[in-house]
C-alpha cells in the first residue's frame, strides 16, 4: 500500500516519469499516446480508469473491439465485425470442473483424465456452452515395458517380482523396435531431462533414449544395449538415479509423508491445541453475546457482574501466532495470479524468466492435501527460480524487519471451508514444504462444486467464518505469512468487499469484543469483479481504488489506536500491522499496470489472463514499454514451455502427452494475442475482441489461429506428431472437437 511518503513510484526510468506526468501518449515503441483520463489521478477514487474512456486518434476506437490496421484485416473493406473469441470463454477456463476430477499435473498422475463431474454443474454449464466432461485420451506406448527393464542395461535387468505373471514386456529390443514410437528429433534430438541432469530417469522409455544410450560390446563379444550418464553433469545436479528425484524442483514431498497422511498417522498438534481452545472459549463468547442482549433489554445492572464472570472463565490461547516472515509488495513486484490448470510449473517458470516477481500455485483443495493425495501435493512443487527473492528496489512502503534475502517468489493457494480444515492444511503444508512465501486462502473461486461446500467465493458472504479461518491459519503457520484473495462480492451491484476488508484488517465486532486480535492477514488481493459478474464486464478499478483508500485509512486509525490503547504484540500483527493490498483485473500492458498503481494506489497488480495471452507482459512492465514480439520470439516461448514440460512431466510417451495437453491449454489463451504492431489503438484492452486478421508473416497468422488443429501443429514442432489416442477438448464448446491425430 502506498503509504504516505515512501511511495517513490514505479516504472523504470525514463518511461516512469512520462507515465505519471502525461499518461495520454504511448506509441508501440513505448511512447505514450491516448491513455486517457490520466489527468484524473488526484480526483475522486471512484473515477473510471478503464480504456473505454480513452479518446481515439487514428480512427474512432470502438468499444469492445480491437481495431486492427486495415492492411491486416482479412476482409478490410467488408465486414469489420468481430470474428474471434473474446473474454466470455474465460468463465469456462477458470470455472471448468475437470480440475477437481483428478486432472492434476503430477508426474504420477499425468494424463489428466477425469471422472464425470457434478450433475448440477453440468446442467448450469450446458447452458453456457461449457465442456463439462473433457477427456484427453491417452498417450501410452503400444507395448508397455516392465519397470524392471526401464533403467537397466540389457543383460543385467532387475528381477521382476511378478515373474511369468507379469503382463509387461521384458524383451528390451522388442520394445524398442515395436513397442514405442521412434525417437524425437526436436531439441536437436537431445533429451531435455538428460541435458539438465546428466541422466534421464525414464531410461529406455524416453522418446529421446537414443541420445543417452548405446550398444556396447561385452567381454564375450556380445552386443549389449546400455544407458549412458554424464557423470559431471549428474554430479553438478547432485542427484541419484532414483525416479523421484527432481532437479531444480522444490517442495517435493516424500512418498512416505503422503502415505502417512493418507493413513492419518501425521499429527497436527498445533491445530488440535488451537481448535480445542477455540471450542472451549466459544461458550464464553456466547455468554458475552447474551450479556449484550440483556443490556439491550435494560438489565444494565447485571452487565458488570456478568462481564467479570466471563473474564474469569476465559482462558488464554495455548500459544500465540509466531512472528511471521515479513512480506513486500511494490511496483517492481508484478504478481502472476494463481491459475488452475494453466499456472503449472512450466508456465510459471517461463513467466519468472520473463520478469514475474511473485508466483502462486494453482489452487489446492485442503481436504485432499491432508489426506495425502499425490496429485494435490504435486501442485506444491515449484521451480528453483521461484524460490529466489523478488526484485526489491524499496519503491514502496517497506515493513520494518523485511529481509529480501529471506523472501521468495512462490506462494501456495488453498481452498478450505472450515477453520479445522484450513488449520490442518496449513500445518501440514508448512511442515512438509520448506519453500513457501505465503499461504493464500482462495475466496474468489466461482465454481459451484467449490462454493457449494462453503469454500471459494462462498466465504465472501460469511465474514465471521472467514475471519476465524484466517485467524486459525495464522496461529498455526509458524513463520509463513497468511494472505487472502477476494472478489468484490458474490452478487452483481452489491459489493461487500469494503466491509470485508475492514473486518480483515481490524477484526470483526465479535473478535474485538473477545480480544482475539485481527485476522492476521499480511496481504489482501482484490479481483475487481463479483462472483456473479464473472468475465462479462471489465474489472472495476474504481472500486479497487476505494478499497485501497479504506485500507490506508484503517491502517492509520489502527496505528493511532495501538499507540494510545496498548502496545501491540508483534505476533498479533502480521507484517508489523501493514496489510499490503494488491489489485487484480484485466491488466494487459505496462500502461494498465502503472496506471493502476498510480490511480488506484494499490501496492502491486496481479496479472492472470494477461500473462496467459502474453507472458512477456512482465518484461514490458520492467522495461516500461510495449514489446512487439515477433512470431519467432513467441514460438521460442512455446519451445521453452515444451522443454520445461518434458523436464517436469517426463520425456516418455506419457510425459509428452501431458506436456502437449497443457501446452494446448496455454495456446488456447496465447492465440488471442494481437501483436501491438497491428493495432490502431493502444493500450490494448483485454476485453476487446479482434476481427479476423492475418499476421505479418505466416507464422504470426498461425499463432493467432483459434483452430485447435493449428495448436496441435504448433505443439508438433517440438513434441512430434500427437499420439493416435491423444485427445484435446478446449473448455468452450464452440471450439470443441475430437482430434484425428496425425501420426
Ligand atoms: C484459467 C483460469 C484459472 C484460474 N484459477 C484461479 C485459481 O486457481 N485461484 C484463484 O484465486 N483465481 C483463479 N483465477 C482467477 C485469476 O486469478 C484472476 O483473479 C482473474 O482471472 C482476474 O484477473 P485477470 O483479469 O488478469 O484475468 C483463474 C482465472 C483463469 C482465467
Amino acid at each position: 500500500m502506498a503509504d504516505e511518503a515512501v511511495n517513490a513510484g514505479s516504472a523504470p526510468e525514463p518511461v516512469q516519469r512520462e507515465l505519471y506526468s502525461n499518461i495520454d501518449k504511448i506509441e508501440p515503441d513505448g511512447r505514450i499516446e491516448n491513455q486517457g483520463n490520466g489527468t484524473d489521478i488526484a480526483g475522486s477514487t471512484k473515477r473510471k480508469i478503464n480504456e473505454e474512456d480513452a479518446p481515439a486518434t487514428v480512427s474512432k476506437r470502438q468499444k469492445g473491439v480491437a481495431s486492427i490496421k486495415a492492411e491486416y484485416l482479412v476482409q478490410p473493406t467488408g465486414n469489420r465485425g468481430v470474428a474471434r473469441r473474446g473474454a466470455e470463454g474465460d468463465d469456462e477456463a477458470e470455472g471448468a470442473d475437470d480440475r477437481y476430477r483428478g486432472d492434476r499435473n503430477s508426474r504420477d498422475n499425468r494424463q489428466g483424465q477425469g471422472g464425470k463431474g457434478n450433475k448440477r454443474d453440468k446442467k448450469n454449464n450446458k447452458q453456457k456452452g461449457q465442456n463439462t466432461s473433457r477427456t484427453f485420451g491417452s498417450s501410452y506406448d503400444k507395448i508397455q515395458l516392465c519397470n524392471t527393464r526401464a533403467l537397466y542395461p540389457e543383460f543385467s535387468p532387475k528381477e521382476c517380482p511378478f515373474g511369468d505373471r507379469c503382463r509387461m514386456e521384458h524383451d528390451l529390443r522388442k520394445y524398442l523396435e515395436k513397442g514405442k514410437r521412434e525417437d524425437l528429433t526436436t531439441f536437436g534430438g537431445k533429451c531435455p531431462v538428460y541435458e539438465s541432469r546428466g541422466v534421464c530417469t525414464l531410461g529406455w522409455k524416453c522418446r529421446f533414449a537414443g541420445s543417452h544410450s548405446e550398444e556396447r560390446e561385452t567381454e564375450d563379444g556380445r552386443k549389449e544395449l546400455v544407458l549412458t550418464e554424464d557423470a559431471e553433469r549428474k554430479a553438478a545436479a547432485e542427484i541419484s538415479t532414483a525416479a523421484e528425484d527432481e532437479v531444480g524442483v522444490v517442495n517435493v514431498v516424500p512418498k512416505e509423508a503422503k502415505i502417512n497422511l493418507s493413513k492419518r498417522k501425521t499429527g497436527t498438534p498445533r491445530s488440535d491445541a488451537y481448535l480445542q481452545w477455540v471450542n472451549a472459549n466459544s461458550d464464553d463468547l456466547r455468554s458475552r453475546f447474551d450479556n449484550k442482549k440483556k443490556l439491550a433489554i435494560g438489565k444494565e445492572d447485571t452487565e458488570k457482574e456478568d462481564k467479570d464472570d466471563n473474564r474469569a472463565q476465559y482462558t488464554e490461547p495455548p500459544f500465540l501466532p509466531s512472528e511471521k516472515r515479513r512480506l513486500y509488495y511494490g511496483p517492481e513486484t508484478p504478481v502472476l495470479a494463481p491459475l488452475t490448470t494453466q499456472g503449472n510449473l512450466p508456465f510459471r517458470r517461463l513467466c519468472v524468466e520473463l520478469g514475474a516477481q511473485v508466483t502462486w500455485s494453482e489452487m489446492a483443495m485442503g481436504l485432499p492435501l491432508i489426506q495425502g493425495e499425490k496429485g494435490e501435493w504435486a501442485l506444491m512443487k515449484a521451480h528453483e527460480s521461484e524460490i529466489r527473492p523478488p526484485t526489491f528496489l524499496q519503491k514502496n512502503t517497506v515493513v520494518q524487519g523485511y529481509d529480501n534475502t529471506k523472501d521468495l517468489k512462490f506462494g501456495v493457494q488453498i481452498a478450505a471451508n472450515k477453520p479445522w480444515l484450513a488449520c490442518k492444511t496449513v500445518e501440514v503444508l508448512t511442515a512438509l514444504c520448506p519453500s513457501i512465501r505465503a499461504i493464500d486462502l482462495n475466496c474468489g473461486c466461482p465454481i459451484n462444486l467449490v462454493c457449494e461446500q462453503g469454500s471459494g467465493s462462498a466465504l465472501l458472504d460469511n465474514g465471521g467464518k472467514l475471519e476465524n479461518i484466517l485467524r486459525g491459519m495464522n496461529y498455526v503457520s509458524n513463520e509463513t505469512p497468511i494472505t487472502v484473495k477476494i472478489r468484490m462480492g458474490t452478487k452483481d451491484n452489491q459489493p461487500t468487499a469494503q466491509k470485508l476488508v475492514k473486518r480483515l484488517v481490524l477484526g470483526g465486532y465479535e473478535a474485538i469484543e473477545a480480544g482475539k486480535g485481527t485476522s492476521g492477514v499480511a496481504a489482501i488481493t482484490l479481483h475487481g469483479r463479483s462472483k456473479q459478474q464473472r468475465y462479462t464486464r471489465s474489472a472495476d478499478w474504481g472500486y479497487i481504488a476505494d478499497c485501497a483508500a479504506l485500507i490506508n485509512r484503517l491502517k492509520r486509525e489502527r496505528s493511532v489506536q495501538t499507540d494510545t490503547i496498548r502496545e501491540a504484540d508483534p505476533r498479533d500483527l502480521a507484517n508489523d500491522g501493514h496489510v499490503y493490498f494488491v489489485g487484480n483485473g484485466d491488466c494487459y500492458s505496462h500502461v494498465d499496470y502503472f496506471s493502476h498503481l498510480e490511480n488506484a494506489k494499490v501496492d502491486s497488480v496481479m496479472v492472470a489472463r494477461g500473462a496467459l495471452i502474453k507472458p512477456w507482459i512482465f518484461e514490458e512492465i520492467s522495461a516500461g514499454q510495449y514489446l512487439d514480439k515477433s512470431a519467432t520470439e513467441r514460438l521460442s516461448y512455446v519451445e521453452k514451455f515444451a522443454k520445461y514440460g518434458l523436464q517436469t512431466w517426463g520425456s516418455d510417451e506419457m510425459g509428452i502427452g501431458t506436456t502437449r495437453r497443457f501446452l494446448l491449454e496455454w495456446l488456447s489463451f496465447a492465440c488471442r494475442y494481437v501483436p501491438v504492431g497491428l493495432l490502431e489503438h493502444l493500450p490494448p484492452n483485454i476485453q476487446d475482441r479482434a476481427p479476423a486478421f492475418k499476421g505479418r508473416d505466416e507464422l504470426e497468422t498461425l499463432m493467432s489461429s483459434e483452430n485447435y488443429k493449428d495448436w496441435i501443429k504448433i505443439s508438433e514442432m517440438f513434441l512430434g506428431p500427437a499420439h493416435p489416442n491423444f485427445r484435446f477438448e478446449p473448455k468452450h464448446k464452440s471450439n470443441a472437437y475430437e482430434i484425428e491425430a496425425e501420426g
